[in-house]
């Protein structure tokens, strides 16, 4: 069967779209939109790949997901780095035993234990500031952000009950992760890497053997998933259990760096709602210690940390492999296809949002509703099991640093970063900042 949705311009002998696509794939889709609308196609390096734009189907991709579009098919570098059978890269029956034991943990009742992490490791961050001085924004956030998933996932003690530099390897691990090379070539970084997870994998080991003999009580993260049992009681498999920590780690680790990140940027560029979100503050909030029922009176700033995903989703694209020739309007993607959904032009088409290109945070608050049309955080089943973690992390770090520092950009007007990677704000992109007075 072959009808393949009309092909984008500007594709290239050999490599096609390739390069283009992992150069920046925002312009190619545009162009691909402007030229064909909400269906089209990309070759890459002789490899077909189909775009959909638009929330008819971002809807049916996230509903056929399992069933005729692969998660892991999409990202197989992923798989390389975890695990096949790790979480979402699984087949659809061994997820599913997954989700029944790692859904409870990030609902409401269990979000509440990491706000006390949360807030501990931001007011320290803020402490160690000093009174006034300049930060790059994205250098502060991802350490302080990798500390608060660290202490989540592995245990607020997890630095003095592990032999080796938690931090250090993991960075080395991480470098592995590369979307276009094969990782069975010999090159220093996918060399490093494999070395650095099997270091994880001995030292996170013991930190599991050493919860499985002595629990604690109340358990954590970490005691909750060794402890774990299938519904048939078949406990986890230890190697499965650090997989998913240190995947939990990484996918969390520069999505929500680059949405806070972009967050205060937009705040600082738009001084109106800047006001707003602070006068919100002080009408709201207690002057002492601050819980999860009061960062969630704080509906202005989820408006704009919404608003945020709207205009700078980090995730620049959801990725499907076709496991069929799957009909998609008059159009056949033919089996084995890589299919892409892309947050950034959706959350950018008129027909969903007035005036798109507009940062109006205002536009959540009068129609709530229109939250379910982002997919900054994908959707359906698998939509990010992290997002209520992620969203009650942003708030409460953008949060405790407006209330102690006034705060102006010096960089005005910071760009994405290029390539194919988590799309954060680049280099320099610096706030000013001066304490403010404690009373
Ligand atoms: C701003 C921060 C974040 C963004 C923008 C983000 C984005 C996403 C997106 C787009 C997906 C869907 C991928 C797909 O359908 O292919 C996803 C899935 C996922 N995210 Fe996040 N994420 C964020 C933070 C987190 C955090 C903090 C965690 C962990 C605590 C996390 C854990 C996961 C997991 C486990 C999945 C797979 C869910 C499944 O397949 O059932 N994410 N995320």
């Amino acid at each position: 069967m072959s009808n393949l949705p009309p092909l984008a311009s500007g594709s290239r002998p050999l490599l096609g779209h390739a390069v283009a696509m992992y150069r920046d794939a925002f312009p190619l889709i545009e162009r691909g939109h402007r030229e064909h609308g909400r269906v089209f196609s990309l070759d890459l390096a002789g490899k077909p790949a189909v775009v959909l734009l638009g929330n008819e189907h971002d809807r049916w991709l996230f509903k056929e997901t399992d069933k005729l579009f692969s998660i892991s098919e999409g990202m197989p570098f992923f798989a390389r780095m975890f695990d096949p059978d790790m979480y979402f890269l699984a087949p659809p029956a061994e997820y599913q035993r997954q989700r029944e034991i790692l859904l409870p943990r990030f609902q409401a009742r269990h979000l509440a234990k990491y706000v006390d992490i949360m807030t501990a490791e931001t007011e320290a961050w803020i402490d160690g500031l000093g009174e006034s001085g300049e930060f790059e924004i994205v250098d502060e956030f991802g350490p302080l952000i990798m500390r608060i998933a660290a202490k989540s996932f592995l245990g607020e003690d997890f630095g003095e009950r592990l032999d080796t530099d938690f931090f250090a390897e993991f960075r080395r691990f991480s470098a592995g992760l590369d979307v276009i090379f094969p990782s069975w070539l010999p090159l220093p970084h996918f060399i490093k890497s494999r070395r650095a997870r099997a270091r994880l994998h001995t030292a996170l080991g013991r930190l599991v053997d050493e919860r499985r003999e002595n629990p604690t009580d109340p358990p954590d993260f970490l005691q909750a998933l060794s402890a774990a049992t299938y519904s048939d009681g078949e406990p986890l498999p230890e190697r499965l259990v650090i997989n998913i920590v240190l995947g939990l780690t990484w996918v969390g680790q520069e999505t929500t760096t680059g949405h806070a990140s972009w967050a205060l940027i937009h705040l600082l560029q738009h001084p109106g709602e800047l006001a707003k979100v602070r006068a919100e503050q002080r009408d709201r909030l207690p002057a002492g210690p601050l819980s999860i029922s009061e960062f969630r009176e704080l509906r202005y700033l989820d408006a704009a940390l919404h608003e945020t995903e709207r205009l700078r989703p980090v995730a620049q694209l959801i990725a499907r492999g076709a496991l069929e020739d799957i009909k998609v309007d008059e159009y056949v993607i033919p089996k084995g296809a890589r299919v892409f959904l892309s947050p950034a032009i959706t959350h950018r088409l008129p027909e969903l949002f007035d005036e798109p290109e507009t940062y109006a945070p205002q536009r959540f608050i009068d129609d709530p509703k229109s939250v379910q049309l982002l997919i900054g955080f994908g959707g359906g089943v698998h939509r990010c099991l992290g997002a209520r973690f992620a969203y009650l992390e942003m708030q409460i770090i953008v949060t405790l640093l407006l209330r102690a520092m006034d705060l102006e950009l010096v960089d005005p007007d910071p760009r994405p970063i290029a390539g194919p990677g988590t799309k954060w704000p680049q280099s320099p992109c610096r706030v000013r900042y001066t304490r403010r007075g404690r009373g």
